[in-house]
Order: C-alpha cells, then structure tokens, then sequence
C-alpha cells in the first residue's frame, strides 16, 4: 500500500512536469467504434493524457459521449450523459462533471485515465477505488487505458479487487495484454 502510494506520488510528478503530448487515435480503436455505442471519456486535470481525440472520435462514429460523476468515495462514479459543448459543473477535487440529473448510461468504451500502468495492464489511478468498482459494475465495457507512456512501470502487482485494462494508447503505443 506504501509502495502503491510512494509510486503513485512519483508518477503525478512526472506526468505533471511533462508538456501535453497528443495521443494518435489507433485504428483498433476507431474499428470498435459503432453508433450508438456509449462511450466513457473524461476531463483531464493535473497533466493526465488528453482522451478528447478518442471522444471526437466516437462522436463522429456516430457513438454517444459520457464523462465520469463522483461526489464522495462511499458512493459509486456513475456515467452521465454529456452532449458536446454541454456545460460542465464544478466537483469535488476541482472536477468538471455533468450537471448531477443528467442521464445515467452504461458504457460500451471505457476510456480511463491513468496515474501508471504496466504490459500487462494493470493500473493505478488515483486510489479511492471508483475505477477498480466501474469496472466491476460495467463488465462488459471495454477498458482502454489513456496515459504517456512516461507512466509505464515495469510490473504492478495487482490487489485483489484491481480490473486490468483491455488496451492502453500512448502517445507511441497501442498495447494490448
Ligand atoms: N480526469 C479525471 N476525472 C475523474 C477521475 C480521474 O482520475 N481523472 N476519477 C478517478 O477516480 C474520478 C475522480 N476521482 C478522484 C479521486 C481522488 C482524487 C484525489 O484524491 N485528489 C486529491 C489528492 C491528489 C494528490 O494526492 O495529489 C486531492 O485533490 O486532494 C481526485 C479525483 C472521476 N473523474
Ligand atoms: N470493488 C471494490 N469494492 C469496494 N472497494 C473497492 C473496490 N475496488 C477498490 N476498492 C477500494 O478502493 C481503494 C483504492 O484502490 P486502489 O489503490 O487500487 O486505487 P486505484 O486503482 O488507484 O483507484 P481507481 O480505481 O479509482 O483508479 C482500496 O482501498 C480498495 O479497498
């Protein structure tokens, strides 16, 4: 858990110092996409990779965009609806969600921001758990991790309630464990 966190404080730093780089959408991902399809994307913040050419993406496939909402760690991260140019409201941790009645939707794609990861898919985020349990609660959703790939690690040994990711696009990668 130290180690976790220890690491996880080490790679904010580096993700936070690097300049913003822009993620090339890969052709596996674009193949996937189908309209109608709901896709989880997110608002990045503290220099997380920035997921929005996998969301116009989507939206152009036809494809319907969610973002993630929390508003505290005992209740679960729910996917509202977000029509592009929709207002964002102010959250918790200086989040910009969807307003809280917007339209809950199961996701198809889950795009998911990332702290680190490794080969194998294994994550961290950001350690109060609304991924690992998004991902239980959406199982069939198809996980892809969105990160530089300054935030590879060797190898992360998962806990027990961690969910690999199915893919992970970096700015030079496109890696599917
Ligand atoms: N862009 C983005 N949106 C997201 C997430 C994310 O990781 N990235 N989330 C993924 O879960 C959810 C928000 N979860 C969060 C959980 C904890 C903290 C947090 O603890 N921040 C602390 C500590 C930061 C630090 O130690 O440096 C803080 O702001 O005080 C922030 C967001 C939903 N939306
Ligand atoms: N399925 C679950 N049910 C209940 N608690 C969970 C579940 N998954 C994770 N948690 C809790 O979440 C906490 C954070 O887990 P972890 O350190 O793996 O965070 P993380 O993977 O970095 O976070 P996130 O999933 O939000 O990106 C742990 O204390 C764990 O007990």
């Amino acid at each position: 858990m130290t180690d976790k966190s220890a690491l996880r404080a080490s790679l904010r730093a580096a993700r936070e110092a690097r300049p913003p780089v822009d993620i090339p959408v890969p052709s596996a991902f674009l193949t996937r996409l189908k309209p109608g399809l709901t896709v989880a994307s997110y608002v990045p913040f503290g220099g997380e990779a920035d997921p929005s050419p996998f969301a116009r993406a989507a939206v152009d496939a036809g494809c319907v965009i969610a973002l993630p909402h929390v508003v505290r760690r005992s209740l679960p991260m729910r996917f509202l609806s977000w029509a592009t140019e929709a207002a964002l409201i102010a959250g918790p941790f200086g989040l910009h969600q969807p307003a809280a009645d917007a339209a809950e939707l199961e996701p198809d794609i889950i795009l998911t921001p990332l702290v680190g990861f490794d080969r194998s898919g294994n994550r961290i985020g950001q350690g109060a758990g609304y991924y690992d349990r998004a991902f239980l609660a959406h199982p069939n959703a198809w996980r892809v991790g969105v990160a530089l790939s300054l935030q590879e690690v060797d190898m992360l040994t998962p806990d027990p309630w961690d969910v690999p990711l199915h893919a992970i696009a970096t700015e030079s990668d496109w890696i599917t464990p």
